[in-house]
């Protein structure tokens, strides 16, 4: 009997720039490692990419990002989508699961400034000066160190957003390190954001690909990109995230660290205001992930954690 020939293999993708960016490199790797297969990119527009004037935090996150790309594989359109993980849900819909988490960039956020402020840094900005971001998470954690620093809502793709800030809309703006890498801009980073002013995203900086449930095949092409010690410090984000019932809208942040097999994951959870913050860490055997994230939430939610997420989607809603 002769073998039928292999198919190729469909990957979803984001229109972005960066999204492109990402996934050509997922598929150059994956080429370089099966270079018997056809790897083959499909794009598609997300609603996060349709809806650009409204507030993200207004529109909730249900996947806005990854739905699209999520019916492509239900559908058999599509074999894997890749993802940056910060942008996956951490519930992921039945038939689908992630099929690997690759090796992070600096999962940190970065302050970018516009000209007239090359010589500050976050803590040196005037009072009143107009910092732009869409997260807020990065709001609340600045609200709370810098009270002085005015704040305002920036959309659009990196270089919409690059552009609205040398235009003279924003006195500096934040962005992730990793984006910004990525994409050859590392020079526009003007300075790292420590972790103790602000955490980061549950998954920033890492690629998430997620693919059918039941698809060994393509399962076992992606474990060939799985970079465990990335994997095991976002199985501890994202199930702190989950038991916590947030998407990447509230004001959650984490920072993980990993020491040989042993795990520590610091969160905090934020009133939009900066006014209320509770934040804690937890330390374990790594191979437990998923249950130190749960601990740390359960944690949290002692410290007053589920007060503020409560108030949080009360004025979500009401905006
Ligand atoms: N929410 C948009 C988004 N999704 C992933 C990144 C950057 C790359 C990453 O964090 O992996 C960004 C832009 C940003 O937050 O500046």
């Amino acid at each position: 009997m002769v073998a039928s020939p292999a198919r190729p293999i469909r990957i979803g993708s984001r229109k972005s720039q960066l999204a492109l960016v990402q996934t050509h490199w997922v598929q150059e790797q994956l080429q370089h490692r099966f270079a018997d297969r056809r790897f083959e990119v499909h794009t598609m527009s997300t609603q996060g990419d349709k809806i650009l004037d409204v507030a993200l935090a207004k529109i909730g996150d249900k996947g806005l990002f990854t739905k699209e790309l999520e019916m492509g594989m239900l559908n058999n359109e599509i074999d894997f989508a890749v993802h940056s993980l910060k942008d996956l849900p951490t519930r992921l819909p039945e038939g689908l699961m992630l099929g690997c988490v690759t090796e992070r960039e600096d999962p940190a956020d970065a302050l970018v400034v516009h000209a007239n402020h090359q010589d500050k840094q976050l803590e040196t900005l005037p009072a009143g000066a107009v910092v732009g971001t869409s997260s807020l998470r990065r709001l609340a954690q600045l609200r709370y160190h810098y009270p002085h620093l005015s704040f305002k809502d920036i959309r659009g793709n990196l270089n919409t957003r690059l552009q609205k800030l040398d235009a003279g809309e924003y006195d500096a703006i934040i962005l992730a390190v990793a984006g910004l890498k990525r994409l050859n801009m590392a020079d526009r980073i003007h300075q790292v954001i420590p972790a103790a002013v602000s955490l980061h995203a549950v998954g920033q900086g890492a690629l998430g690909i997620e693919c059918r449930a039941n698809d060994a095949e393509i399962i076992e092409l992606l474990t060939a990109l799985e970079h465990t010690p990335t994997a095991q410090r976002c199985y501890a984000e994202r199930s702190f995230l989950r038991e916590l019932e947030g998407g990447c809208q509230v004001p959650i942040g984490v920072n993980t660290v990993l020491d040989g097999d042993t795990l520590t994951l610091t969160g905090m959870v934020a009133s939009i205001d900066g006014k209320k913050m509770v934040k804690g860490s937890i330390t374990g055997a790594a191979i437990e992930a998923e249950a130190i994230g749960i601990k740390l939430a359960q944690q949290l939610r002692n410290q007053g954690a589920s007060d503020i997420l409560a108030e949080i989607f009360e004025q979500i809603q009401r905006s």
